[in-house]
This record gives structure tokens, C-alpha cells and sequence, in this order.
């Protein structure tokens, strides 16, 4: 199952108990179980999922959910949280420092997706202004120095390797040198990998690892493996001294649960996730927002990132404003477009927003999505300025429709496609209506003294709603903490700027 699937099956499994006049032992244990299924189909491991299972019981208290409580919210929180410590190993893992100089050595079964999440991280650092550089030690693989040639040459990473030299050991340690001289901070080592775990693997990774003493080493797991993947991650953790994780191709049909596996494998936590074949995605893991997406509990913070991260920064104020009142033009869907064709598909932003679980915008679509997006806008090209500002969906008559038609060279079907697409959008982003966006001189003063008071005047009054009102903001802010909130999952930290 995958990860979007499990969210939809938790909330519905919360759904059905919240539905229920008395919720009982029984009522929480059927739930439960449904939750368990579900976990268990996304391979999470077995004693994960009992253990999951018997803290809820013990947490969760039946009288209060009788009381009259929340009853949905209580046992969701409960969930979150637990699913959080499930993928939160308690201790961060090693971070290196802009400007000082870290050895980080990648490790991971062949076609995990090892050489392409190195250049990954590596372009992910390099757009921050960092000095990355690439050392390929695989000399397993025929045509993996090529590879990391390729992707270094496209990022324009310094790279280091050989077509002759077959001692990775000696390959590692060249290339690391060379890097330290020529000051580069981050100097990333991509070791071999095995179709299996074997031996002679654990071996050649043990002896890099002596060479080179990496700060950090992450295991690259990929997030199809299923069950394997706890022995897999533990296989590792025994040979070298694993501190992080990154979990690759979560865009496809990902059983995203063995995430949690390699986690509890070997404590360490995961850093990043791989969301496609491409360099820039790549997103940074972050439990709270990861969990509460999956719950379709939306990712504020996430969701307002992204806002930073896609729309240039002249627009920005504009499309907050916008995005606060609520409605939606066809201009406005052009120009998002525009900008989503540069940075994203548009599932990737709306999935964050609360009550849109990855499940409404399916993802593995990605080619699909943008030739579509470049059809619309091409149609949009003809359209007149009236009409790309009207919010009136009456407007476009059936005369309009086939004037846009002829003028784009689509057939009608293609144009009511694209006004379906527009409808749906719409109907989103009113959703968002009553956002209230803070004056830029409130916005730091705000993200430093965040409280629920503040946050629930920002919130739309029926996002309010489904929190649970001003008490459950309350609760829901003291259960995170105040620290965290600023990045959580009722987290509106990004919204106001930065300041974290
Ligand atoms: N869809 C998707 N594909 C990915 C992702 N990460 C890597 N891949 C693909 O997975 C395949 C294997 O990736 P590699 O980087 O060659 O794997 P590797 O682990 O380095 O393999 P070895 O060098 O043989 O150990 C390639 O086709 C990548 O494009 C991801 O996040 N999503």
C-alpha cells in the first residue's frame, strides 16, 4: 500500500469510529485493528505496528473520550504521535557546517538510487551556496562513474573518479584529499553496491569507511523494499557506522512504511526523501509534517514553504492576498502554471494543505501533469483579458469555448478539460478563504511569540473547526510544543517568514 493510501485508510478508519454513538473498547479496538491493517499492508514491521497498537490502548482514555471529547481528535493525536516516534530516533544526526569541511560516504544496495540521490544532495546543498564536491568509489559497477560524471557535469559538481583504478579504497581516499585541498565543504563519496547483502560488500564499505572517516554516513534505502527493509538497514548499521537515512522514489508506487523500518534499524533518523528521477527532487524529511500529511492532516508550514519556494518573491504578498480571499481567476491559474512549470507539479503544493491528502492529487503523474499545464496555458494564450479575470464561471459560453478552441488549435473537449481543471482548483483554494496574512512587520514579532491565540486568528474559521476549536489548538500546540510548532503540522512558522 502506498503511503497516500495508508492516510486515506487511517481517516477513514477515524471516520467510521468518530461515527459511533458510544465509543467503547470495543469501538477503539476495531479501529485500531482497521489502523493496523493498514499499517501492516504499507510494510511497517509487525512488532512496530503491536507495539503502535498496545501504547494507543494504554494512552488513550476511554473516559474522556465518553466525556464527550473530540473523540477523532484524540485518538488522531494519539496516532501522530506515536507514528512520530516511530520515525523519530531521539537524536538528530550529524549536520555539517557551511564552510567546514565534511566527509559524508553513501551507502546502499545497488539501484537503491545511491549515485543519483549523491548528486542530489550535493545540488540540494550547492543552491544553498555550499562547495559540494563527488568522489565516485563504486568500481563494482561498470558505467557508475560514468553516471556520476553525467549528473556532476549537468550540476556543475567538481567530481573526482577513475576509469582504470579498482580499488575503491584508494579511489575514496584520492578523491577526498584532493577535495580538502581544494577547500570544498562538502565532499560526498559514492561507494558500490551489491544486488544483495553480501559479504565482500560490508567488507569493501568497512575498509572505505576506515580510509576516508566520513562525519557522517547515510544509508540510501529505496522505499519499495517492503519487509526487507529493516534486515537491510541493520545489515548496514552493523558494517559501518550509519547516522542517517534517505528513502528514494517515495513518488512511485512506494511501500513508504518500510521508512519506519529502517528508522527503528538503525536509530538514525531519515533526512531526506526521493520524490523522482530528476535533481531537485529531493525534499528534506521532517517527521511532523511528513506524519500529519499522511494523516491528511495537511502541512502548513510545508505548504507555505513551497508558496516561498515557487512564486517569486514580488508575487508573493499578492498571491497571499489572493489566496485570503479566496478567489480564484483563470489569470491566476495561468500564472501559477507558469510557475509550477519551473518548479513543481501543482499536487506537490496542494498536497500539503490541510484535508488534501496525497491521495486527491496522485503523484507519478508527473510527465502527464506538466504537457497538460503547457496545453492549458497555450489555451489561455487565447483567451481575452476579461475573461482570465473573471471569477464567473458563466462567463465562458459556448461561443467563448469554441472562439478559444479555434484559437489554440485544441479540439472543445481540451478547453472544457481545462475549465474542469480550473473549477476544481477554485474550489480549493476557496478553502483557503479568511487566511488572515500578518503585515510584514508583524510577521517576525508573530512567528517569535506564537500562541494559540494568534494562531487562531490567522486560520480560517472552518480550519479552525475541524482542529477542534480554540481547545483543541490549545491542546494541539502544548502536545507539539512551542518549539516545534514553528515547523509542525499546525505549524504556521513558515508563513510569517522565516525567523526559525
Ligand atoms: N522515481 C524515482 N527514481 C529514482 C529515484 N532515485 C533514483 N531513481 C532511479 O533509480 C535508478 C537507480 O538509481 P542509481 O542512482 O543508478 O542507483 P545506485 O544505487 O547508485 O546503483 P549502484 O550504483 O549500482 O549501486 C535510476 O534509474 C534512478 O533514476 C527517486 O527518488 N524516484
Amino acid at each position: 500500500m502506498v503511503l497516500a493510501q495508508l492516510g486515506g485508510s487511517i481517516s477513514r478508519a477515524l471516520q467510521q469510529m468518530s461515527n459511533a454513538t458510544i465509543i467503547d473498547e470495543k469501538v477503539l479496538s476495531e479501529c485500531l485493528n482497521e489502523i493496523s491493517r493498514a499499517l501492516l499492508q504499507a510494510d511497517v514491521q509487525f512488532k512496530m505496528v503491536r507495539d503502535m497498537q498496545s501504547n494507543i490502548k494504554r494512552i488513550v482514555n476511554l473516559d474522556d473520550l465518553a466525556a464527550g471529547h473530540n473523540k477523532r481528535r484524540i485518538i488522531q493525536q494519539a496516532i501522530f504521535n506515536e507514528l512520530c516516534k516511530m520515525l523519530d530516533p531521539g537524536k538528530p544526526s550529524f549536520t555539517p557546517k557551511k564552510g567546514k569541511t565534511s566527509v559524508i560516504m553513501f551507502v546502499g544496495l545497488q539501484g537503491s538510487g545511491k549515485t543519483t540521490t549523491c548528486t542530489k544532495y550535493a545540488y540540494y546543498h550547492q543552491k544553498k551556496g555550499w562547495k559540494p564536491a563527488l568522489v565516485c568509489a563504486d568500481t563494482f559497477r561498470a558505467g557508475a562513474f560514468d553516471q556520476l560524471k553525467q549528473n556532476a557535469t549537468k550540476a556543475k559538481i567538481p567530481f573526482y573518479g577513475s576509469y582504470t583504478e579498482s580499488d575503491p579504497v584508494k579511489i575514496a581516499v584520492e578523491g577526498v584529499d584532493r577535495f580538502k585541498q581544494e577547500n570544498c565543504d562538502l565532499i560526498i563519496v559514492d561507494t558500490s553496491g551489491r544486488h544483495k547483502q553480501e559479504a565482500a560488500l560490508f567488507e569493501e564499505m568497512r575498509q572505505v569507511s576506515e580510509a576516508t572517516k566520513p562525519d557522517l554516513v547515510i544509508f540510501v534505502m529505496d522505499s519499495s523494499i517492503g519487509q526487507a527493509a529493516f534486515d537491510q538497514a541493520q545489515a548496514f548499521k552493523q558494517s559501518v557506522a550509519v547516522g542517517a537515512v534517505i528513502v528514494t522514489k517515495m513518488d512511485g508506487h512506494a511501500k513508504g512504511g518500510g521508512a519506519l523500518s529502517a528508522v527503528a534499524a538503525t536509530k538514525s533518523p531519515v533526512i531526506f526523501i526521493g520524490t523522482g528521477e530528476h535533481m531537485d527532487e529531493f525534499e528534506v524529511f521532517d517527521v511532523k509534517p511528513f506524519v500529519s500529511r499522511l494523516l491528511g492532516m495537511g502541512d502548513w508550514s510545508g505548504f507555505m514553504d513551497k508558496i516561498h519556494e515557487v512564486v517569486p518573491t514580488d508575487q508573493q504578498p499578492e498571491l497571499l492576498q489572493k489566496l485570503s480571499e479566496g478567489s480564484f481567476t483563470l489569470r491566476l491559474m495561468y500564472e501559477q502554471f507558469q510557475n509550477i512549470l519551473k518548479m513543481g507539479p501543482i499536487g506537490q503544493v496542494f498536497s500539503m494543505l490541510p484535508g488534501f491528502s496525497a491521495e486527491l492529487m496522485p503523484k507519478g503523474h508527473e510527465k502527464e501533469s506538466q504537457a497538460k499545464i503547457k496545453r492549458y496555458i497555450h489555451m489561455m494564450d487565447s483567451m481575452t483579458n476579461a475573461e482570465l479575470d473573471s471569477t464567473n464561471p458563466k462567463l465562458m459560453n459556448e461561443s467563448r469555448i469554441m472562439r478559444i478552441a479555434r484559437g489554440s488549435g485544441r479540439p472543445v473537449r481540451d478547453v472544457m478539460d481545462m475549465f474542469e481543471e480550473y473549477k476544481r482548483l477554485a474550489k480549493i483554494w476557496s478553502k483557503m478563504k479568511g487566511l488572515k496574512i500578518p503585515k510584514k512587520g508583524e510577521m517576525s514579532a508573530l512567528s517569535r511569540n506564537m500562541n494559540a491565540q494568534h494562531m487562531s486568528k490567522v486560520l480560517p474559521p472552518h480550519m479552525l473547526k475541524q482542529i477542534g476549536g480554540m481547545g483543541g489548538l490549545q491542546s494541539l500546540m502544548k502536545q507539539m510544543g512551542s518549539k516545534d510548532m514553528m515547523g509542525g503540522m499546525g505549524g504556521l512558522g513558515g508563513m510569517f517568514g522565516g525567523d526559525r
